[in-house]
């Protein structure tokens, strides 16, 4: 069983209350039998089940052209992929004002098998296939997806030449983040206000937004829990924080909810795209644009599998150690990766930081896995890229995610695949250490 533990705050559980519950858990190995029925009775208890009419007032609080959407003639395909958010989206849809959407049938409902998908989730190869198709026979121009617990959001244009173009969750936060924008700008709050939040390991084109428009852009640990938990201690130092996001497409919307939800994320998408379409743009041309203004920024992420442990600290090991020159206390790391000069190093599982000398802690808090965050430019410095490898906590892979950004979009991209076989082959070294890949 899966599920989410919050805190009093309603954000989920961090230090140092997840470790108090785990203790409390070790001081009670012992089975004991009680009456369930207790629990109800309790004044700990509050009773939930009839809160979802304010969720979805809340869903209302998110709408900002209710008579638009309700004159669009654009098509939306939505697929809950064998989950729960078929209920939810419908009565969104509803209360955004949007025609209603077209179901793909055959994972409309909730169904545990989840039969027709190989991984039940949007962002795997070949999990919109069903989608599109069923796009194409009915004409839709958009896409949307919810995973099956509904709280993560995909989705997917169709482009000019007919071919769909899937957006990565770097490329939604993007679009969120400058919707956000300007909803605030127009709201006639200061700018000064504002904060968004992403994960260290999202893309760096919502720092650069921030930085060109002057709001606060805050990054934490992966996880929503991190974005909730930075969202809710910014709003106490007076910010508002209407958005945050994980590249793992995860979106959280205004104060009410500070975590991810992909119903949340789907309708306020399916508005953005109807506002758009009446400028006779598409979410995919108003990334380009957004590229034009805040640079050109490019996402490979991927993953290695490896179930042995101990592999996967030798090759840490190995990368803080690289020209056998390292020291306990200062790491030696790769200097080069495709032609490109390493010019900082993040090490939040060892708490090192070359570019904050001289105590070079870093301002992150540490992570319980491994991971180091890499910044490298070509000598011209006109490409840059950032490369955080970590091991995931909840699957046994090393993750790597990798980001180039610069004025040149070619260059930008011939880069990353270079990039990427270096890490592979040289500082993973995949093939010797049988690591498996996507
Ligand atoms: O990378 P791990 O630790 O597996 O966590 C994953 O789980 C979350 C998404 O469901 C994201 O934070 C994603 O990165």
């Amino acid at each position: 069983m899966v599920y989410k533990v919050y805190w009093e705050n309603a954000v989920q559980i961090i230090e140092p209350h997840d470790k108090g519950i785990a203790d409390s858990i070790m001081a009670n190995q012992q089975p004991r039998t009680w009456d369930v029925e207790n629990v109800y009775s309790s004044d700990l208890c509050v009773d939930i089940s009839d809160w979802s009419e304010l969720y979805f007032e809340y869903i209302a609080s998110l709408s900002r052209h209710r008579s638009l959407n309700q004159q669009t003639s654009l098509k939306f395909v939505n697929t809950s992929m064998h989950g729960v958010s078929n209920a939810p989206m419908t009565r969104a849809f509803d209360i955004f004002g949007l025609p209603p959407y077209i179901a793909v049938a055959a994972q409309q409902q909730p169904d545990p098998e989840f039969p027709t998908v190989k991984f039940p989730n949007p962002e795997e190869k070949g999990a919109l296939d069903l989608a599109i198709s069923t796009a194409n026979e009915c004409g839709a121009q958009y896409i949307l997806a919810q995973d099956p617990d509904s709280d993560r959001f995909a989705a997917a244009e169709k482009g000019p030449d007919g071919k769909w173009i899937v957006f990565t969750g770097d490329q939604l936060g993007t679009l969120f983040a400058s919707l956000t924008l300007e909803r605030y700008k127009s709201s006639g709050t200061p700018l000064a206000k504002l904060a968004m939040v992403a994960s260290t390991v999202s893309s760096k084109m919502i720092e650069a937004m921030a930085a060109a428009e002057g709001f606060k852009f805050v990054e934490c640990l992966t996880g929503f829990k991190y974005i909730g938990n930075t969202a809710l201690a910014l709003e106490q130092e007076g910010y508002e924080v209407p958005f945050g996001y994980e590249e793992a497409i995860g979106y959280m919307f205004g104060s009410e909810l500070r975590d991810k939800d992909g119903v949340a994320a789907s309708v306020v998408f399916a508005e953005m795209a109807v506002a758009l379409e009446r400028e006779g743009k598409t979410a995919h041309s108003r990334l380009q644009e957004l590229y034009n203004l805040y640079g050109f920024f490019k996402t490979s992420n991927s993953y290695f599998i490896c179930t042995n442990s101990p592999t996967i600290d030798n090759i840490f090991a190995r990368i803080r150690n690289y020209d056998g020159k390292g020291t306990t206390g200062k790491p030696s790391y790769p200097r080069t990766i495709a032609g490109l000069t390493v010019t900082s190093v993040r090490d939040l599982t060892i708490g090192y930081d070359t570019s904050n000398p001289p105590s070079y802690k870093p301002t992150l808090p540490l992570s319980s896995g491994h991971m180091i965050q890499f910044r490298a430019e070509s000598p011209t410095g006109h490409t840059k890229i950032t490369l955080t490898t970590r091991t995931s906590g909840t699957e046994p892979k090393i993750k790597y995610y990798l980001e180039g950004s610069g004025k040149n979009a070619q260059e930008v991209q011939a880069l990353l695949p270079k990039v990427v076989a270096e890490l592979s082959d040289e500082w993973m070294q995949a093939e010797q250490n049988g690591l498996g890949r996507s």
